[in-house]
């Protein structure tokens, strides 16, 4: 049974968003998350029930590429319109429910897009009162950012024009009766200098959401949800000693008690001295139960002969699953052979959308992370992801709330492959130690000039090529080290972090110095995208 966390019964105020391919869609996302209230993005073709589950209490419709004129382009399910909440369109989300109801769209090759001044003449609920400038007696005026070529010329019935530009003449349309809006430009995005007034005005007094999206009622929300989901059941958590699924192991503590155990797995793959430390954290601040399992030979085994960076997930995936279902057999035993249903993850929601089995929209699989593409298709547990939905920022400060170490919190993500997605090609004990030992440097010096915190990440990667180099007069013919720091918010985009060359310098020579196994060391100069940010 191999299940996605199901949306429980007990829900926060949420709103629904149908992306239509905007490029901007995502940042609808983040601008109503940001006022408090909880969303989630979904393709605008869904079925149909799962509209109706997700429990709106308001829908967005998003800008899209297509012309509503063309032929087959997307079209709002009416199931949309059934719900009975408000529901804004937004540019080609607007056109498409002008066209819905009767009015008119003029198509157009020609595009307007950038800066625009809106003038408001009309009244809604939607735009009274917000006004970037106003003078007494004149239209008040809206500072907007437009990008499209169609544009409503007729409103449907019902509805009022609120606002025009020179050459658009219904920017804004409103029909207060059935809380229907349009706005032909992109509030969502910060050139609309309104725009978050806008979205906080529709998601909390249109749809009357409560501003609850707060770290403190994530919290609380999750843990009940949590209860409910669980019950009496017994909990295995994957925990690595990140900070995803340390915040998975703070909620789980507080939701269900002692019928959570952790599972931390040393799969050979982790950083210098990291199985002691995690232990160490662990023990002294958590209060929760933790079981180490030494997996090395049994990950390196399996990974034995493998060079393909997806094969190599997939493997790990698989080598992960069957540790934990081995642990769950011993944490039955224990608890009176009481079977244990549930595998908790620190699942997050790039890790989702990386992988392609969001439900978030059409996405390519970039790579398989090996909690989620790497899953055996018979995956004996029902999995509990309570963060799968939450960015790392979010997941940050849900953890702070928690009461979790600094420490714990602030430090860098480190992919569940581990080294095994940092050594290139084929991975051996012999390149894991010297990859480790070079990681070890690199983080020190990072720490000492005070860079690690202004990075996201940072780690060294393994290169399979050999290089010469000269030392106390003699040939050194030996490996390739590769330095690699980004700077992110949200690591689906990323920029490598310009570090300055005399910590690169230290870096390399203490690298080159206490390896002998290094011959040479270079720096990442890549951004994401084109590039990523782990190198397999
Ligand atoms: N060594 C490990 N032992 C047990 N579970 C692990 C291990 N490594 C990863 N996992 C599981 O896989 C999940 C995803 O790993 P990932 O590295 O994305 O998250 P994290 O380690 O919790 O946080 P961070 O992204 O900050 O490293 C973890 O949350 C955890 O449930
Ligand atoms: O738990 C994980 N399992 C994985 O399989 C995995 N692959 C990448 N990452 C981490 O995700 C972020 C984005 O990485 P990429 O730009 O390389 O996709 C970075 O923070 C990566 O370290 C992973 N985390
Ligand atoms: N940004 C948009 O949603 C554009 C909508 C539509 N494609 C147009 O050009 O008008
Ligand atoms: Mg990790």
């Amino acid at each position: 049974m191999t299940t996605a966390a199901a949306t429980p019964a007990i829900k926060e105020d949420r709103i629904l968003i149908l992306d239509f391919g905007s490029q901007y869609s995502q940042l609808i996302a983040r601008r109503v998350r940001d006022s408090g209230v909880f969303c989630e993005m979904f393709p605008y073709d869904i079925d149909t029930q799962r509209i109706i589950d997700f429990g709106a209490k308001g829908v967005i419709l998003s800008g899209g590429p297509e012309s509503v004129h063309a032929e087959n382009s997307p079209r709002i399910n009416d199931a949309v319109f059934d719900l009975g909440v408000p529901v804004l369109g937004i540019c080609y989300g607007m056109q498409a429910m002008a066209e819905r109801f009767g009015g008119q769209v003029h198509a157009s090759d020609i595009h307007e897009f950038g800066a625009a001044t809106i003038e408001v003449n009309g009244h809604s609920q939607l735009t009274d009162g917000i006004e970037d400038s106003k003078t007494d007696g004149a239209a008040a005026k809206l500072n907007v950012w437009m990008s499209h070529g169609d544009k409503v010329i007729e409103v449907p019935e019902g509805f009022d024009i609120i606002a025009n530009t020179p050459s658009c003449p219904i920017a804004i349309m409103a029909n207060d009766d059935k809380q229907y809006y349009g706005l032909q430009f992109h509030p969502e995005v910060t050139h609309t200098l309104q725009g978050q007034a806008l979205l906080g005005r529709f998601v909390h007094q249109i749809c009357e959401c409560a501003g609850e999206w707060t770290p403190d009622n994530i919290a609380d929300m999750r843990i009940a949800q949590l209860k409910e989901q669980i019950g009496d059941k017994q909990v295995l958590l994957g925990l690595s000693g990140g900070v995803d699924s340390s915040v998975v192991a703070a909620l789980l503590h507080k939701a269900i008690g002692d019928q959570l155990t952790c599972v931390f797995v040393d799969n050979g793959l982790l950083r210098l001295h990291e199985g002691d430390q995690v232990m160490q954290i662990f023990a002294e601040n958590m209060g929760v139960k933790v079981i180490r399992v030494n997996a090395e030979d049994l990950f390196l085994n399996a990974l034995a002969g493998q060079s393909d960076p997806e094969a190599k997930r997939k493997i790990i995936g698989k080598t992960f699953i069957d540790v934990f279902a081995e642990s769950a057999r011993q944490v039955s035993e224990q608890s009176d052979g009481k079977v244990v249903e549930f595998l908790a993850q620190g699942t997050i929601y790039p890790d989702v959308i990386e992988s392609a089995k969001s439900h978030q929209g059409k996405a390519h699989v970039i790579k398989s992370h090996h909690n989620v593409g790497g899953l055996p298709d018979d995956l004996a547990f029902e999995l509990v992801e309570p963060l799968r939905d939450l960015f790392k920022d979010e997941v940050r400060k849900l953890g702070i709330t928690l009461g979790l170490p600094p420490k714990m919190i602030n430090r860098h993500p480190f992919p569940g492959p581990g080294l095994g997605v940092r050594i290139l090609g084929e991975v051996t004990k012999e390149y894991a130690d010297i990859l480790r030992q070079a990681d070890a440097i690199f983080m020190e010096e990072l720490e000492r000039s005070g860079w690690y915190d202004k990075t996201a990440q940072a780690f060294a990667v393994f290169q399979p090529i050999k290089s010469v180099g000269v030392v106390g007069d003699g040939r050194r013919y030996a490996w390739v080290i590769a330095l690699r720091a980004v700077e992110t918010v949200d690591f689906m985009t990323a920029r490598f972090a310009h570090l300055p060359y005399d910590l690169i310098e230290t870096v390399s020579n203490r690298i080159m110095n206490e390896i002998a196994e290094v011959s040479r060391v270079t720096y990442d100069v890549s951004s994401k995208p084109p590039a990523t940010i782990e190198w397999e």
